[in-house]
């Protein structure tokens, strides 16, 4: 059987260098091609690349889909940034090349696409919920896609729940004392050398709290969910949002 041909965006990064490897030592994969800033795309087609996993940053990442989506080049995308708006422009692409798949996964690794799981399923037994994420430095986005994503999902199923809004008598605060404010869930971003990638969500309720927490502890983490979305994502046209559509998990 044929090798499925990928390429690296980001290569030289900090996930794009451990995806290089994780790639090059799967056996039904072949990199054909890493590219870091400044390098063309049109390195992509000329190598043939089937599938492009997109580690850059939010700024790169849209023109990088766009011409993948324009050249039917499959996505695996970790970069983050994601808003409605961008979501409508990528799902525009790809209505114009409709056999062309992409994933966005706000994170690969099992543990965080559980704890999101598990926060939506435990928020509407709880009056209080808040959401810490923990990064190391050299992060550019607060707070993070993950812990963004997470929010949006508590909220969505508070609301379908018909839960009341949380109770929370602050009257006063400096800026940014609450956290950012995610469809109403307050959400803490927490910048520390030492650190690579961590999350709480902290659920309250009467008499009793509980708290679920989760550590990437090495950019290795992430690197079986790249790859199961590579070998997913060249049979599942259009756009996939989070990795947890891949995985059986109910
Ligand atoms: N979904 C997930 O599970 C995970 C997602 N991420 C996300 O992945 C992204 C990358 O993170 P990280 O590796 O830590 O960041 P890094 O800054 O270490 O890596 C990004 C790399 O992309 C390069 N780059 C920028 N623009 C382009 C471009 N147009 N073409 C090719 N390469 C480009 C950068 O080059 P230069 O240094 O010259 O700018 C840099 O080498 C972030 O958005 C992060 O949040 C990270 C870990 C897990
Ligand atoms: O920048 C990172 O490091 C990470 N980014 C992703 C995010 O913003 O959620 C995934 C993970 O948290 C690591």
């Amino acid at each position: 059987m044929s090798k499925l041909r990928v390429a690296v965006l980001g290569a030289q990064g900090r996930i794009g260098s451990e995806a290089v490897r994780a790639v090059e030592a799967a056996e039904d994969l072949e990199l054909v091609a890493a590219l870091g800033r400044g390098d063309k795309l049109e390195t992509l087609t000329d190598a043939g690349a089937q599938v492009a996993v997109e580690l850059t940053t939010p700024a790169s990442v849209m023109d990088n889909l766009d011409f993948c989506v324009r050249h039917g080049i499959h996505a695996v995308v970790g970069t983050t940034g994601w808003t409605d708006e961008r979501l409508a422009q990528l799902t525009g692409w790809l209505d114009n090349s409709p056999e062309t798949g992409v994933l966005i996964a706000p994170n690969f690794s099992i543990g965080a696409v559980l704890t999101m799981k598990f926060a939506e399923q435990a928020a509407r037994y709880f009056e209080s919920v808040e959401v810490v994420e923990l990064h190391h430095p050299n992060k550019v986005d607060a707070p993070s896609g993950t812990a963004t994503r997470t929010a949006q999902l508590i909220a969505a199923a508070r609301a379908k729940a018909g839960s009341a809004p949380q109770p929370d008598a602050t009257t006063t605060a400096l800026d940014g004392a609450r956290g950012a404010d995610v469809d109403g869930v307050p959400v803490h971003a927490i910048r520390l050398r030492g650190l690579l990638a961590h999350q709480e969500v902290l659920l309250g309720g009467e008499g009793e709290t509980l708290t679920i927490r989760h550590d990437s502890l090495h950019h290795s983490s992430f690197m079986p969910g790249i790859l199961l979305g590579v070998r997913r994502v060249v049979t599942t046209p259009g756009l996939t949002f989070g990795l947890e559509h891949f995985l059986d998990l109910n």
